[in-house]
């Protein structure tokens, strides 16, 4: 079995090892996490799924695949302390927003990288993953990250440039979606009804869209329209939405989260 590393133990690394271990892909006992000083977080993964706690640098060289975890503006730091002790062999995969294959390979050299834009739904085997390859990876590593990813949900090759745009997109999207729901409770609790109640009825709601929609028989724009009734609520709703941007909104969402991964590219600076 290959052992695996996380450098980073934040929410995305949780999310992965919580959905490795439930799907059973990777044994608690082939994970190994360290981060920068927070010892109580490792000890509770550690008590949460069984994962080892790396005490020892030169335990890297032992690792199979170097998953790297922390914040983008932490890239650089970790890529120095990690690269004395990483054995050849070791692959690399990145869920790094933003930062390029490129920058990996000059902080730990020319060797197999993957990145991998996955989101935290992950933690449920429902993550919407985007990943690209340097030219390092060959076929059966390939196979061996897209079974992982796939073991916690969907994965799709893009190019690299492209996962700008996933990390906008799906990486991001758990949180729009959160956003939303924060405001139809706020706004179903002023007509009366608790915020528990409104949550069920929407979270079903969003539920049914998506399955709706997973079945691909029909477009987006058809399924609206058989919601929405002429003179009735929804052709009333859409309307003030429209009225109130929301298209504006949405593209400008996206269109800012997409640059931002692009400028967190740029906080590294090539040789
Ligand atoms: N959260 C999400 O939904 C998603 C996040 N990502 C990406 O995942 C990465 C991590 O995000 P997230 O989990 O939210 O972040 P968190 O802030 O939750 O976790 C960051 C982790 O990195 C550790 N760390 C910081 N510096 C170093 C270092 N020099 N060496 C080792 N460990 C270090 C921190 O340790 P300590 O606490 O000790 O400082 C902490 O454990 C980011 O690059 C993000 O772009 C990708 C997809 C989705
Ligand atoms: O907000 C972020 O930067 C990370 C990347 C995608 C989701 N969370």
């Amino acid at each position: 079995m290959k052992k695996i590393l996380f450098i980073g133990a934040g929410s995305m690394a949780e999310a992965l090892i919580n959905g490795w271990v439930e799907q059973e892909v990777v044994h608690g006992q082939n994970i190994y996490i360290t981060n920068r000083s927070n010892r109580d977080r490792l000890i509770e993964l550690n008590q949460k799924y069984g994962v080892n706690i790396l005490d020892e640098t030169k335990k890297i060289g032992e690792m199979d695949i170097i998953i790297l975890a922390m914040k983008p503006k932490d890239a650089i730091a970790a890529m120095e302390n990690i690269r004395p002790f990483i054995s050849g062999h070791t692959a690399i995969l990145s869920v790094l927003a933003g930062i390029e294959i490129r920058t990996i390979e000059e902080g730990l050299g020319s060797r197999a990288i993957a990145r991998v834009m996955p989101n935290t739904s992950a933690t449920i085997g429902m993550s919407a993953s985007g990943i690209s390859f340097n030219e390092f990876v060959d076929d059966s590593q390939k196979a061996i990250y897209l079974e992982m990813l796939e073991a916690i949900g969907i994965v799709i090759e893009v190019e690299e440039d492209k996962l700008h745009a996933v990390t906008a997109l799906s990486g991001s999207g758990p949180a729009y979606l959160y956003y939303l729901l924060e405001a139809w409770e706020s706004v179903g609790t002023e007509f009366g009804l608790s915020k528990e109640v409104v949550r069920q009825l929407m979270v079903q709601t969003i539920a049914g869209s998506a399955a709706m929609l997973k079945l691909g028989k029909e477009e987006p724009n058809v399924l609206r329209r058989k919601v929405t009734s002429p003179g009735g609520t929804t052709e009333a709703g859409i309307k003030a939405l429209e009225k109130n941007h929301f298209n504006e909104a949405i593209y400008a969402c996206i269109k800012s989260a997409e640059s931002k991964s692009r400028e967190l590219a740029k906080v590294v600076t090539h040789k």
